[in-house]
């Protein structure tokens, strides 16, 4: 069922209105407390801009790492030079999330004015989902807005709690955004929908695999977890990745996807290195000829071929997790030409999505982020979302009006 969007809120819904927004603002910082990815910053922006262009006095709360008690190095105040700039307004910060002095910046906050409340985790009892603490946050606002889809699979006061205590409670443009492709997209695909997963290791991917098997036409294995898959047909591996416990699970994912019809595709060649090391020194071989004391880094030239051929032949394609140890330069290559596949195929109209994790590094490394369909802003919740699962923070949110037909 369709969720209530803030973009069904009009200037009579919010002029004047204190709106509490939550909004994923867990961003890296550096030493100096200096924003190294202002990408959440910047998705977050367009509910922001929403609700100040209508009148709104907006209450924005977000949590910063994951802090035991008040710690200053969480704090949110490093954001509010980049959330005034992209707002073009000077955004007010208070030293805390509740209490008197948040009462006190509110009353005197002009409509199309942002307080930014202190990183809500200060508060044990956000994780919690104290009944008792979200009341207080919610006793703050009018209305409430989850756009924070980063954090959506957490049930905590701010993001399932403060629900209960307020409405409407309707979803961001962000929020909605993230779910109009990785679950509208992924589950009504123009097809063929083809699903690529990498990442280190099939345990962490049984989900999402298990998932997209009931929903793609093709399915291409990179990353580490590709051994497991060798071993399980009776390949030698060397010293590659290799979960023992999963075999049994290989062979059954690859019977699965024969029974289903999708067409999986393990690489046929492998980079091979004799360390795990930048500078180890490294070869081709094809993957029925790992030798002992060598492991396999990243996919070979054969199977970027074959992976980008069969990609060629998609309207839709989602991606989740690297082809190869892509933090080293050496093995970097078969993700980074999956990355420039998607960005050329999205170029043609095939609607290309970004899974979070680790492949939205990648993609941004290549430098052509821009030109994806969409590159979700969640790692645990797009992960979450892939596996079918449905998030505790978007699970309490209104739901939309059926429209009359
Ligand atoms: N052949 C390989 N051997 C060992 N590690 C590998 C191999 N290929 C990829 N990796 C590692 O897998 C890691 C990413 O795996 P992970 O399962 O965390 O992927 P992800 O889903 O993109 O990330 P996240 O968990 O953040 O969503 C990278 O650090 C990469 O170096
Ligand atoms: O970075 C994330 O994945 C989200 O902000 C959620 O953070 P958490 O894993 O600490 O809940």
């Amino acid at each position: 069922m369709a969720k209530k969007s803030v973009g069904d809120l009009t200037a009579s819904d919010l002029k004047g209105k204190k709106v509490f927004v939550r909004a994923d603002l867990n961003v890296p910082l550096d030493d100096n407390q200096n924003i190294t990815d202002d990408t959440r910053v910047r998705a977050a922006i367009p509910t922001i801009k929403h609700l100040i262009q209508n009148g709104a006095k907006v209450i924005l709360s977000s949590h910063l790492g994951r802090p035991k008690g008040v710690t200053p190095k969480y704090s949110l105040a490093p954001l509010v030079p980049r959330l005034s700039e992209l707002l073009g307004i000077q955004v007010v910060k208070a030293d805390d999330c509740i209490g008197p002095e948040v009462e006190k910046l509110l009353a005197s906050l002009p409509e199309g004015g942002v307080l930014l409340l202190e990183n809500v985790r200060f508060y044990k009892e956000e994780e919690k989902n104290e009944p008792e603490f979200a009341k207080k946050l919610a006793s703050l606002a009018d209305l409430y807005v989850n756009d924070a889809f980063g954090t959506a699979h957490r049930a905590h006061a701010s993001t399932e709690g403060v629900t209960k205590f307020l409405k409407p409670s309707v979803a961001g443009f962000l929020l909605q955004k993230e779910l109009d492709y990785l679950v509208g997209a992924v589950s009504s695909p123009k097809r063929p929908f083809a699903a690529i997963v990498g990442g280190s290791k099939v345990s962490s991917k049984i989900g999402v695999i298990e998932s997209l098997l009931e929903k793609c036409d093709i399915l291409l294995l990179g990353g580490g977890m590709i051994f497991t898959f060798y071993k399980a047909q009776g390949l030698s591996v060397g010293s590659s990745l290799v979960e023992e416990d999963k075999l049994g699970l290989a062979t059954s994912l690859l019977e699965k996807a024969k029974a289903k019809g999708v067409s999986l595709l393990l690489p046929t060649d492998v980079v091979i290195a004799d360390k795990f090391a930048p500078d180890a020194n490294s070869k081709i071989v094809p993957a029925s000829g790992i030798p002992d004391g060598w492991m396999g880094l990243d996919i070979g030239p054969d199977s970027i071929k074959t992976f980008n051929d069969a990609l060629g032949t998609t309207q839709t394609i989602i991606w989740n997790g690297p082809m190869g140890v892509f933090e080293f330069e050496k093995f970097a290559v078969g993700t980074e030409a999956i990355a420039k596949k998607l960005a050329e195929l999205s170029g043609k109209g095939v609607t290309t999505i970004i899974g979070g994790g680790d492949s939205v590094a990648a993609v941004e490394k290549v430098g052509v982020a821009d030109v994806m369909s969409h590159i979700s802003t969640g790692g645990g919740a797009s992960l979450e979302l892939l596996e079918g699962k449905e998030l505790p923070g978007v699970l309490a949110l209104d739901e939309a009006t059926p429209v009359a037909v």
